[in-house]
C-alpha cells in the first residue's frame, strides 16, 4: 500500500520532523507541501536537513492545493483546521497537529483558546486505555499537545491502578523549539542562552484541561492537574517530572507501570536506578520512563523524557497514521535516539 501525503505548515518545525519522518516511511508517497509567508520558496530553504526535497516548491495552504491525497497533516496554528478539514472530504485521512480537536468540553475550549469549538476528533496518544481502538480506521485524528502526551504517559499507570491520589504535579522543562519558529521576543537567543525560566505559572498554561482530560479519564474520576513548564536552553527535548500522594510501596508501583506498557513499541521503562534524559530521546519517537516512591514525602514521582518534536507531534503524528490505516503501529518510526 502506498499513500499519498500532503503536509501543510511544511516550513515549519512540526511540519519538518514530520517530512523527515515520512521521508523514512516505506508506505509513503510526499505530495503537496504548504505553507503561508514561505508559499513560493523552496523547501531547502526552510529545512536544509531534507535533502530529498530541498527543490519542492511551497504552495498556499488552500483545501484545492491539499485535495487529491489520501492524507493530509495539519501543521499550522491553532485555528486554521476546522475549516480546511471540513473542504477535503470525509474520506481523506486528516492528521491535525494543533490544539482544535483536542479537547472534549467546549467550555475548556472556550476558557483556555476562545471562539468556536470546532468538536473533538479521535485522540491520538495510542498509549491510553481504548485510544488504540478509536484510532484504527478513523479519517480524523487530533494529535495531542507535547507537554500532555509526556505528562499523561507519566502518569497514567498509576491513576488507572489506583495507586495515587487524583492530585498530582507535573514541572515539564522543554526545548525552544516547542515554541515554533515565528519570531518570539521571549525566546531571543540572548534571551534565552544560559538561563532557565518558568512561564505559564499558575495553572495558566493551555495543556493544563488536556492534561486535566487524560489523567481523570484514565483514573475514571477528575484529576486535579498543577502543571509548570520551564524553557531551557536547548533546542529539543522535554523532561517531565510528575508526582501525585501515594501509600503504595516502589516494588508495587514499578509493577504496575511495567504491566501498564508491556509490548508497547515505545515506551521504554528504565531498569531501576536509571534515569530519563531528553538526550537519550532526541529523533526517536520513544518516551524514556522511571518511577520511585519518596516514602518520606508520600508521593510517587515520575520521570519521563520525550523529543517534542519526534514523540511529542510529528512521531505521534505518524504512529497515528500506521494505526489509521492499518498498518504495523511502528512503520517508519526510529526508536533508538541521537547521542550525546
Ligand atoms: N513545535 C512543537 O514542539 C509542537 C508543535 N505542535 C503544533 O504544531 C503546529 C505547528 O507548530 P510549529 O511547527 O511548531 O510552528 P511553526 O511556527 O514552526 O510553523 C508554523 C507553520 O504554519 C504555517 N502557517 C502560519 N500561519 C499560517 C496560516 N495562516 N495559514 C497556513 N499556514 C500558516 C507557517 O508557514 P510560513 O512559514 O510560510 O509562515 C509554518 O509552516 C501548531 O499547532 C503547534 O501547536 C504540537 C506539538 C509540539
Ligand atoms: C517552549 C514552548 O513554548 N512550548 C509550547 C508547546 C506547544 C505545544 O506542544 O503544542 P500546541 O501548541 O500544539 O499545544 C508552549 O508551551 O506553548
Amino acid at each position: 500500500m502506498t499513500v499519498t501525503v500532503a503536509v501543510s505548515g511544511a516550513s515549519g518545525y512540526a511540519g519538518g520532523e514530520l517530512l523527515r519522518l515520512l521521508l523514512a516511511h516505506p508506505e509513503v508517497e510526499v505530495g503537496a507541501l504548504t505553507a503561508a509567508s514561505s508559499a513560493g520558496t523552496p523547501l531547502g530553504q526552510h529545512h536544509p536537513q531534507l535533502v530529498p526535497l530541498a527543490d519542492r516548491v511551497l504552495a498556499d495552504t488552500t483545501p484545492e492545493a491539499l485535495a487529491g491525497h489520501d492524507v493530509v497533516f495539519l501543521a499550522l496554528p491553532h485555528g486554521h483546521s476546522a475549516e480546511l478539514a471540513g473542504r477535503l472530504g470525509p474520506d481523506v485521512l486528516v492528521i491535525d497537529l494543533g490544539a482544535d480537536h483536542r479537547l472534549t468540553s467546549a467550555a475548556d475550549w472556550q476558557r483556555w483558546y476562545g471562539g468556536d469549538h470546532a468538536g473533538s476528533w479521535p485522540y491520538g496518544l495510542p498509549e491510553l486505555p481504548g485510544a488504540r481502538e478509536r484510532l484504527r480506521g478513523a479519517t480524523r485524528v487530533a494529535v495531542p499537545g507535547c507537554f500532555p502526551t509526556v505528562g499523561s504517559l507519566a502518569l497514567a499507570p498509576a491513576l488507572a491502578a489506583g495507586l495515587v491520589e487524583p492530585d498530582v504535579t507535573i514541572v515539564a522543562v522543554t526545548g525552544t523549539s516547542g515554541a515554533g519558529r515565528s519570531l518570539k521576543p521571549h525566546l531571543l537567543g540572548s534571551e534565552v542562552m544560559g538561563s532557565a525560566s518558568a512561564y505559564g505559572v499558575g495553572g495558566a498554561h493551555r495543556h493544563t484541561p488536556e492534561l486535566a482530560q487524560n489523567l481523570g479519564a484514565v483514573a475514571s474520576t477528575p484529576v486535579s492537574v498543577s502543571f509548570t513548564p520551564v524553557l531551557a536552553p536547548m533546542p529539543r527535548g522535554i523532561l517531565a517530572t510528575a508526582t501525585a500522594p501515594t501509600d503504595s510501596t516502589v516494588d508495587t508501583v514499578r509493577a504496575a507501570y511495567e504491566k501498564f506498557y508491556a509490548g508497547e513499541p515505545f515506551v521504554h521503562l528504565l531498569p531501576e536506578g536509571g534515569w530519563p534524559t531528553t538526550a537519550a530521546t532526541l529523533g526517536a519517537n520513544t518516551v524514556q520512563l522511571q518511577v520511585t516512591v519518596d516514602a518520606d514525602a508520600r508521593r510517587l514521582v515520575a520521570v519521563a523524557a520525550i523529543d517534542n518534536l519526534t514523540k511529542g507531534t510529528a512521531g505521534g503524528a505518524v504512529q497515528c497514521l500506521n494505526l489509521a490505516l492499518g498498518l504495523p503501529e511502528a512503520t517508519g518510526l526510529p526508536t533508538v535516539g541521537v547521542a550525546p
